[in-house]
């Protein structure tokens, strides 16, 4: 058995529980002071004062000590919302952005995500296990231990199908844990050009049922947006979906309001992401959901848009998570240092709750709670080691990783 003891921690900040916590009461996380944390193989089994945890261990010869004097420890993030399995690069947009072009016209043009299809269509296998390999070794620094990966750069059945198994094999050769989307549906392919119920019609009838028929993914996951898939597209593929076993996600509200997150709550989707154009409305339908708000405020500063209204969210009590939403267009980030310091400093979350938004409720977000995001007896030893004796320097340090050491399933990876 592997034992891993992690002592002398001057503080031990975590959110407690196995769902997601809702509105202001993400604010109330458990710090503990001179602190201890005992592991056998991946999962955490005593929490507490260094002198508890020590009595309760005994005295077992074969145990890795860590001493954690001056440093604090935190849950091993969760990233819940990443198109990091692609190929190519998007500079050029991303100049034109900048100067200007809309995202959506960029689309409309062929370009956008249809340009990155045409870049991930012509890779083989091996390279794009390789690229996602680089990409994940790098998440992982940022303190990620469990990250979601959508496909959505295939846009036919043979693309999706295979970023779906490659994301499988990079699951069981990394030391991460990865939660699987078919995300199909994230925009229309030239092959079906004026055409999308043409393209919804075969994403539900010949590649969807392949993915649940193989046990690709664990969500199924839509861009609803105005001039992509409409209200009524999404809820026909993420009902379809559902039948076949796959949990839904939506693409909601990102530069338009068309009801995305209010849909999201009434199909019972586990999340609706994005959210920078919600209405009162659906924030309400949202609060009185168990449907997780899932912020990416990476892809709000990258595209100098408004951030998501996180304030007033949490306010109206909705479980607000997390994320990067890293992909070659919208966003190429995955700082988790800056998603912590936009969400602070300009969404007006306090750092308690951003630091339950990217730990306990992210992981709510794949459905993972009751398994890993914060530290506790019984869940996965997922723990972050930061190079500051206090949590709040996460974002103090604003946009500074400070994360010393991460440890996956019990095992020091650096
Ligand atoms: N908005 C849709 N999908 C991604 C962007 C994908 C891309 O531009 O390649 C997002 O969540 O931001
Ligand atoms: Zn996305």
């Amino acid at each position: 058995m592997n034992r891993l003891l992690i002592q002398n921690i001057s503080q031990i900040a975590t959110p407690i529980g196995n769902k997601a916590i809702h509105g202001t009461a993400m604010d109330n996380i458990k710090i503990y002071n001179d602190a201890a944390i005992y592991c056998e193989n991946d999962i955490i089994r005593k929490v507490g004062s260094t002198a508890e945890v020590l009595a309760s261990v005994g005295s077992c010869s074969d145990i890795n000590v860590i001493d954690a004097s001056g440093k604090c420890v935190v849950p091993g993030f969760t990233d819940p919302h990443t198109h990091f399995l692609f190929g190519g690069t998007r500079a050029d947009e991303f100049i034109s952005r900048l100067e200007g072009v809309p995202y959506l016209d960029l689309l409309r043009q062929g370009g956008g995500i249809v340009n990155t299809m045409q870049k991930t269509r012509a890779m083989s296998c091996d390279e794009l296990y390789n690229a996602g390999k680089k990409t994940l070794q790098n998440m992982i620094k940022q303190g990620f231990t469990t990250i979601e990966g959508k496909s959505g750069y295939g846009l036919d059945f043979t693309t999706e199908i295979n970023m779906l198994k490659t994301m499988k094999k990079l699951h069981d050769n990394l030391p991460v844990s990865l939660k699987t989307t078919f995300l199909g549906a994230h925009a229309v392919p030239p092959e079906y050009k004026n055409d999308s119920d043409g393209f919804i019609d075969f994403t539900i009838k010949k590649v969807l049922p392949e993915v649940a028929k193989e046990n690709l993914a664990d969500f199924c996951d839509i861009f609803c947006e105005q001039g992509v898939f409409s209200i009524a597209q999404s809820e026909k593929l993420l009902l379809a979906a559902q039948k076949l076993g796959l949990k839904s996600k939506i693409h909601a509200d990102e530069i338009v309001s068309t009801g995305g997150g209010g849909l999201a709550a009434k199909i019972n989707a586990t999340s609706a992401d994005h959210l920078l154009a919600v209405s009162a409305s659906d924030i309400n339908k949202l609060a009185n959901s168990k449907t997780i708000a899932v912020l990416l405020p990476l892809t709000a500063f990258c595209m100098r848009k408004d951030f998501a209204p996180a304030r007033k969210m949490i306010d109206k009590n909705c479980a607000i998570a997390l994320a990067s939403d890293f992909n070659p267009g919208s966003c190429y980030s995955y700082s988790s240092a800056l998603i912590l310091a936009l969400a602070v400093i300009n969404m007006h979350m306090t750092i308690n709750e951003a630091l339950t938004a990217i730990t306990l409720n992210a992981a709510a977000a794949i459905d993972e709670a009751a398994i890993c995001g914060s530290i506790e007896a019984g869940k996965k030893a997922d723990i972050l080691i930061l190079e500051k004796p206090d949590y709040r320097f996460l974002v103090y340090h604003t946009g500074i990783n400070i994360i010393e050491h991460v440890i996956k399933d019990g095992q020091l990876l650096f």
